[in-house]
């Protein structure tokens, strides 16, 4: 893939999946830098990747084309003020903190000009099955949209939504959504073993029918509705289970979850959007 000098500031759980997927797909591990302002987190990656690790946010950007932001939406606003005095406008700046806003992030650099793209990946980039939705600010290049998009398609999924309006909803979708699938997970292999199954076996079986489930409906020409339907024997047992999550309603729940991590991106733009200098 194309390389670059990347700058990661945070190397905390997203920062990590990014780089492992990174690496795993022939990034240059000398080309990563990464700052965090815990030693014990720098040392874990160092454990893991060969990656060059920085105490000093403003020294691991010096020489980097690309600088992706990866700390808490809370510690954002601070981190960017920090970077400001030395940012050069040939730099491109990713953001992937949940709700924070491209005129939020422009206006701490202190630069109007500024390149900036937000992106929000989810942890399976780790194993190169991330799904991404980015979206930019008027001042970033053809060039730069095409480095954005390539670090992340080396990750996994990565597509473009056309209003910044939209990243609350990919927020909640496929930024918070492996959590859902996780759950759905932990619930299967507990309501197996509840059915008498050991431990291992009810955790292979139902991690592996998610796998399944998920390859062949991205592999599928059908709708993941006609995928189900032919799970479904009339009378069957399928049918009784489905009978249960539809009188739970389970899909008005869904609703509901996804409304709230929406709802809670937005909030947090709008609190952590307020300037304090
Ligand atoms: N965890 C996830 O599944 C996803 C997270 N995100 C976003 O990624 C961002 C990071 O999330 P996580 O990796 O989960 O958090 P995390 O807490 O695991 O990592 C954040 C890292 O930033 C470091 N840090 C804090 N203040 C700093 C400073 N001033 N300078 C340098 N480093 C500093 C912390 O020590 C920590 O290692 C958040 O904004 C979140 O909204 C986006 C998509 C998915
Ligand atoms: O829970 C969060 O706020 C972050 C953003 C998307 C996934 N994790």
């Amino acid at each position: 893939m194309k390389q670059c000098t990347l700058a990661f500031i945070g190397g905390g759980n997203m920062a990590r999946s990014l780089i492992g997927g990174l690496i795993t797909n022939g990034f240059a591990a000398d080309n990563i830098h990464v700052a965090d302002s815990s030693n014990e987190t720098l040392q874990t990656l160092t454990n893991l990747y060969p990656v060059r690790t920085f105490t000093d946010n403003t020294a691991a950007i010096a020489d980097a084309e690309v600088v992706i932001l990866a700390v808490k939406p809370q510690q954002l606003q601070a981190v960017t003020r920090q970077l400001s005095a030395n940012w050069s406008k040939d730099k491109l700046l990713i953001s992937i903190a949940a709700g924070i806003r491209l005129d939020d992030i422009s206006r701490w650099l202190g630069q109007e000009q500024a390149a900036i793209v937000r992106a929000m990946p989810n942890t399976p980039s780790l194993v190169q099955a991330g799904a991404t939705a980015l979206c930019a600010n008027d001042h970033v290049e053809t060039e730069q949209h095409e480095l954005a998009e390539s670090i992340l398609r080396a990750v996994g999924l990565a597509l473009w939504v056309k209003h910044e309006q939209q990243m609350d909803a990919v927020t909640a979708l496929s930024g918070s959504g492996p959590a859902y699938l996780f759950l759905v997970m932990e619930a299967m292999q507990t309501a197996g073993m509840e059915l008498g199954l050991p431990e291992e076996t009810a955790r292979l079986l139902a991690l592996e029918t998610a796998f399944g489930a998920s390859k062949m409906a991205l592999e599928s020409d059908e709708s993941a509705c006609v995928l189900r339907q032919r799970v479904t024997s009339p009378g069957g047992t399928t049918e009784r289970a489905l009978d249960e999550f539809e009188k739970g309603d389970l899909r008005g729940l869904f609703s509901k979850a996804l409304t709230a991590a929406a709802s809670r991106a937005d909030e947090l733009a709008t609190q952590l959007g307020q300037d304090h200098e």
